[in-house]
């Protein structure tokens, strides 16, 4: 049977994008699947489907400390958060960010991955900014990308080209049914299906036919 391909729509403003994305770059080595990874800008979503973050009910903000600090122990992902970081993000935009990030995409893929976990640590884990040019440029550090190759993607995420390849995953995101994030989109069967969350990937291995074996798989020998 061919690879099945799946794809990840995420944003580094959201906690459980991240959980989803450290599970499936796991898996990746697992199953028989071609990961893709689709950077897209969270609020354009929300804004697409009249969606508003989970944490603006309170009642759900203060369970979502306790899910998180739990799914982060669980997946073993070091995502940490307090009462005040829902204000920190409410209050911020990841616009930059993810611009950064797509212009990576579109010219050294082979970074995106490295660098998208760079920005979930610094915002998730070390609870600082990544909306200032000087936050991308230390990410972009943390990733082993040069001055002189930062500096390129800098310019380029005001370019036409960027903004425009980050609406369109987006948009895309939004044809494939999303509201939220992670959007997982797995082709199988001749269509896309759609999974929200990263709680719905033991779903996902059902749906294509492979094993579920925790948010920690060991890589079985034969595949190391
Ligand atoms: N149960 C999901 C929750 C995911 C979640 O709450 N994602 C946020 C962004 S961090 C979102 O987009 N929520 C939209 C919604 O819940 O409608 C999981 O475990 O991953």
């Amino acid at each position: 049977m061919g690879r099945t391909l799946v794809e990840l729509f995420y944003d580094v403003v959201s906690p459980y994008s991240w959980l989803g994305f450290e599970v499936l770059c796991r898996y990746q080595h697992i199953w028989n699947i071609d990961l893709r990874f689709r950077p897209a800008f969270l609020g354009g979503i929300m804004q697409a489907t009249g969606n508003k973050p989970p944490a603006m009910l309170p009642k759900r903000g203060e369970y979502m400390l306790k899910d998180l600090e739990r799914m982060g122990k669980y997946y073993q992902v070091p995502v940490t958060i307090s009462a005040s970081d829902f204000q920190r993000i409410l209050g911020k935009s990841s616009l930059g960010a993810m611009r950064f990030i797509t212009a990576i995409d579109m010219t050294q893929p082979k970074y995106l991955e490295t660098l998208s976990r760079e920005f979930w640590m610094r915002f998730w884990s070390q609870h600082e900014d990544i909306s200032q040019m000087e936050s991308i440029v230390a990410v972009a550090g943390r990733a082993g990308l040069s001055s002189e190759f930062t500096q390129k993607l800098l310019d380029m995420i005001s370019s036409p080209e960027v903004k425009n390849r980050l609406k369109e995953t987006t948009e895309e995101a939004i044809k494939y049914g999303a509201f939220g994030m992670p959007a997982v989109v797995a082709h199988f069967n001749g269509k896309p299906h759609l999974f929200f969350g990263s709680d719905r990937l033991e779903l996902l291995a059902n749906v294509i036919g492979e094993k579920w074996l925790g948010p920690v798989p060991s890589v079985p020998s034969s595949k190391m």
